[in-house]
């Protein structure tokens, strides 16, 4: 039987109709929610992701502005930057687009935003409060995933998720969100013996490898639900998964499209974040 596909484009489209009903009641309270995007440097990827953001923020009326430095930019002007931001009452979500030139370092960055305008739930504050479980900015991929899991009905308390990557963006966090969702994690990476011997145990199999392709039929259990993380351009230009869709879609029951799965539930996430930040703000 063939997978569903979830169509992440169709989820993050249903909240933010959500997120811009209360951006409207939020404006009559004379909150405007706004999201300041640092962009260093000319990596077309970056730019289109951050096009995205913008045009994400502008459907749910998210007041968003751009600042864009050259490549050149110092480390003490970044940070010099960001204090002004954290400092500026209008903006309630700062977002400093990665990678960074390699002449930044991006713990000072990210450390130098304050928590409670860290939209991207990078900083060390927000991370320690996720591994606690208290209440927090959740880091948007990994939130998105969970959002997604949760559309397609399947309960995962109980069952099997395995994760294959440990980035801190990807792999890190979303482990942790499904074993407080109470499923069962295993966490698979680039060192793993036997990758197939996991992931053929796994009700839930999240891929984040950031190797286009790698995951195929015969690393995946009949019936799962897979996610693919994946965002590899190959030199036609297209962008494909880390996981062979066609392949995969023969045997999975649920398989997220790229593009169209877990991006726009990222772009949503960050939106759903810069909304609860205003409101946090706007309490004080
Ligand atoms: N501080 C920071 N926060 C991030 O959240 C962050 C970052 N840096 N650096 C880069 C990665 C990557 N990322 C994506 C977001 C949306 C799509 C997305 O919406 N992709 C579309 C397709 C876009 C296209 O066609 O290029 C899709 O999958 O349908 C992809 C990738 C956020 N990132
Ligand atoms: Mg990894």
């Amino acid at each position: 039987m063939a997978a569903t596909i979830l169509q992440g484009k169709e989820v993050a489209q249903s909240i933010r109709t959500e997120l811009a009903t209360e951006v409207a009641d939020l404006k009559k309270q004379g909150i405007i929610p706004g999201l300041t995007v640092v962009l260093v440097g000319d990596d077309p990827a970056s730019h289109s992701y951050v096009r995205g953001k913008s045009k994400g923020c502008e459907e749910v009326g998210i007041r968003s502005e751009l600042i864009l430095k050259d490549a050149s930019t110092t480390e003490e002007e970044l940070l010099s930057i960001i204090q002004g931001l954290n400092e500026n009452p209008n903006v309630n979500g700062i977002l400093v687009q990665l990678p960074l030139p390699a002449h930044i370092s991006e713990s000072a960055v990210i450390e130098a935003i304050h928590p409670e305008k860290d939209v991207d739930g990078f900083h060390p504050i927000s991370v320690g409060n996720m591994v606690l479980g208290n209440e927090t900015m959740l880091p948007c991929t990994p939130h998105g995933i969970i959002e997604l899991i949760k559309r397609t009905g399947t309960e995962i308390a109980g069952k099997h998720a395995v994760v294959i990557g440990r980035s801190n963006i990807v792999g890190k966090p979303v482990s942790l969100l499904l074993q407080q969702e109470n499923a069962t994690v295993t966490m698979c990476h680039s060192r793993t013996q036997n990758l197939e011997e996991h992931t053929r145990r796994a009700d839930i199999l999240v891929v984040a490898t950031g190797k286009a392709h790698m995951i195929g039929k015969e690393h995946v259990k009949p019936g799962a639900v897979v996610i693919d993380v994946g965002v590899n351009r190959i030199e036609t230009g297209k962008l494909v998964g880390d996981v062979k869709f066609d392949e995969v879609q023969e045997v999975a029951s649920f398989l997220t499209p790229v593009p169209g799965g877990v991006g726009p539930m990222t772009i949503t996430m960050l939106l759903k974040n810069t909304v609860s930040a205003a409101k946090k703000q706007a309490k004080r």
